[in-house]
């Protein structure tokens, strides 16, 4: 049975005072979840303010990206032993703002999540597709490729030890969720195609959907057979509709 997860994906916004309220914030009103585990997810900078913060805390901690290089002359780079040491548990992989901002190849992207496992951290590996190429009928081909390239790169064992997270580009910050439906369906078809390299796998493996969940849509994409929790942008950046969507993966 594949477990549940709602993680905060902070992106670049944040201060050490608005993080240190929103982090109090979302402490004070979580409740003990027993169905599923929550993370968040702050800019670098924030790593170590964040991690101090949920000591011994029910909230683990995520990274935003990594890198593919373990130690080295990598200029801006930051490595998944680093994350580990600021007690960091997850870490995103090819998000889909990375991937169009700072041209992350399907093969980077399999690296990097690589780099993640070495290092004993939970890569969340981010795969979606843009409005064109859903348009044009491409959706399920995008989404096998990215999926394919790290199955490939890694192994099918390998990607039981990551999250996936279904992200349609056109539904990430624009308010457009896609609905529970087509989320669904996309799903079903990542677990299928997980399924063909080995069922056990793709029947346990967590698939968190991502794109304009708030507090009013999280239960009805989360009761969706395929969609084991989410990965939240904007409504994790306020503690009440933080919380409200932990709660709605925790029904
Ligand atoms: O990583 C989070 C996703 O990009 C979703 O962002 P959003 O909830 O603001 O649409």
């Amino acid at each position: 049975m594949p477990k549940m997860y709602v993680i905060g994906n902070w992106k670049m916004h944040g201060s050490k005072i608005t993080n240190c309220r929103l982090i109090e914030g979302i402490l004070s009103k979580l409740p003990i979840l027993t169905k599923v585990d929550v993370a968040i997810c702050p800019p670098f900078p924030y790593l170590q303010q964040t991690s101090d913060k949920l000591f011994r805390r029910p909230i683990l901690l995520g990274a935003q990206d990594l890198s593919c290089a373990k130690e080295g002359a990598y200029t801006g780079e930051v490595s998944g032993d680093m994350l580990r040491d600021l007690k960091t548990r997850f870490v995103l992989v090819g998000h889909s703002e990375r991937r169009a901002m700072h041209n992350e190849s399907d093969q980077v992207v399999a690296n990097k999540f690589a780099a993640a496992l070495e290092a004993d951290l939970i890569p969340v590996l981010c795969v979606g597709e843009t409005l064109e190429q859903r348009e044009a009928g491409h959706a399920e081909q995008v989404i096998a490729e990215q999926v394919s390239a790290v199955i490939n790169a890694v192994g099918v064992e390998a990607l039981s030890k990551g999250i996936i997270a279904y992200e349609p580009v056109w539904a990430i910050g624009s308010g457009k969720t896609a609905t529970p439906l087509q989320a669904q369906h996309i799903h079903a078809f990542i677990r299928g195609l997980v399924r063909e390299h080995n069922e056990a796998i793709g029947s346990d493996l967590s698939i968190l959907y991502g794109g304009s969940v708030n507090a009013d849509n999280a239960a009805t994409l989360f009761g969706q057979p395929d969609i084991n929790g989410g990965l939240i942008g904007g409504a994790s950046l306020k503690a009440d509709s933080f919380v409200s969507i932990c709660l709605a993966a925790n029904m």
